[in-house]
C-alpha cells in the first residue's frame, strides 16, 4: 500500500515533517520555573523525544521576558541538537491563564527569535491575521519555522471548518498546520482522522492532528497512518488530555509499523 500520494516535507535540525514511515515524537515542557524545567528535562531526554516543546504559558514569570531567556538558554543547552517548538497557548483555546495580551505574546515570540533558541514557533491562527503576518515576519528573518495552529477543547469543528483553518494557515504563510480537538463522540475521531488524511492530500505544508480525551488517544497512536507528521506524547506530566507515555507509546508504533508492512 502506498500511504499517501503527495508528501510535502519541512526539515527542521535533520528531523522531517512529513517524510515517510513513522511519524516525530514531541514531548511538552511544562515547567513554572527553570530549575522546574530541568528536572523535567532530565526525565523526557532519556526517553527520545524527536522534539522537545516548551509550553511558555505554564511558566510562572512569563511576565518577565529576561527571566524567561535565561530558562530558554538553558532548556536551549539541554536538548541539543534536537528541535525545540516554543508554544504560548491561549486561555480560549486551552492554555493556561496568563497575563500576557495578545501584543505582548508576539512581542514575546520576537525575544526568543531575536535570542535565537527557538527552532520552531506555534502561532494560533485565531490571533488575527495582522498578529500573524508579524509573526510570521520576524520568524522568517531568524530562521524559525512558524506552526498555524487551532485548538478546540470543547468539541470537534465540521470537517471543511477544520479545512479552512488548515487553508487559512497555509495562505498566511505557516511551514506546517496544527489541528487538536476534542471528540464528543467516536464518530468526531473518524472526522478528525478523514480531515488529516484530506489536509494531507491537498495541503502544500505537512500537518498535525491531534483527537484528544480518551476516545482520542487513538489518534495520537494511529494519525500518522493517515498523515499527521507529529505526535505529542507525554514526558514527566501531560500537557493535554489523552498524552500517552512516551515509552508506551514508541511499543505501540512499533507494532503497528510492522502490522502495516513497514510504510
Ligand atoms: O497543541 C498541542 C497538542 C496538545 O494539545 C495535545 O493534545 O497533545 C499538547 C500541546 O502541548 C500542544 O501544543
Amino acid at each position: 500500500m502506498k500511504r499517501i500520494d503527495k508528501q510535502p516535507i519541512l526539515k527542521v535540525r535533520g528531523k522531517e515533517f512529513g517524510g515517510k514511515g513513522l511519524p516525530l515524537i514531541c514531548t511538552p515542557l511544562v515547567g513554572e520555573n527553570r530549575e522546574g524545567l530541568e528536572r523535567e528535562l532530565e526525565k523526557v531526554l532519556p526517553q527520545g523525544p524527536d522534539l522537545v516543546e516548551w509550553r511558555l504559558d505554564f511558566f510562572k514569570n512569563i511576565r518577565d521576558f529576561d527571566q524567561v531567556l535565561q530558562a530558554a538558554r538553558t532548556v536551549r543547552l539541554r536538548v541539543g541538537e534536537l528541535p525545540l517548538l516554543f508554544t504560548i497557548r491561549s486561555e480560549k483555546e486551552g492554555g493556561h491563564p496568563i497575563p500576557l495580551t495578545s501584543e505582548e505574546r508576539v512581542g514575546l515570540y520576537e525575544t526568543v527569535c531575536q535570542a535565537g533558541v527557538a527552532d520552531l514557533l506555534d502561532f494560533e491562527l485565531g490571533e488575527g491575521e495582522e498578529n500573524f503576518r508579524r509573526v510570521r515576519e520576524t520568524s522568517r528573518r531568524y530562521g524559525v519555522k512558524l506552526m498555524g495552529s487551532f485548538h478546540d477543547f470543547a468539541g470537534t469543528p465540521a470537517p471543511e471548518r477544520i479545512m479552512a483553518t488548515f487553508r487559512q494557515g497555509e495562505r498566511r504563510g505557516a511551514d506546517l498546520v496544527k489541528a487538536a480537538v476534542m471528540p464528543q463522540k467516536a464518530e468526531d475521531v473518524l472526522t478528525l482522522l478523514q480531515v488529516t488524511l484530506e489536509g494531507r492530500k491537498s495541503l502544500s505544508i505537512p500537518v498535525i492532528t491531534v483527537s484528544m480525551g480518551n476516545y482520542g488517544s487513538l489518534t495520537r497512536m494511529c494519525g500518522w497512518v493517515f498523515g499527521s507528521s507529529l505526535t505529542f506524547a507525554m514526558g514527566e506530566k501531560r500537557s493535554a488530555p489523552g498524552q500517552i507515555p512516551i515509552d508506551e507509546l514508541k511499543a505501540v508504533l512499533k507494532v503497528m509499523q510492522k502490522a502495516l508492512g513497514g510504510i
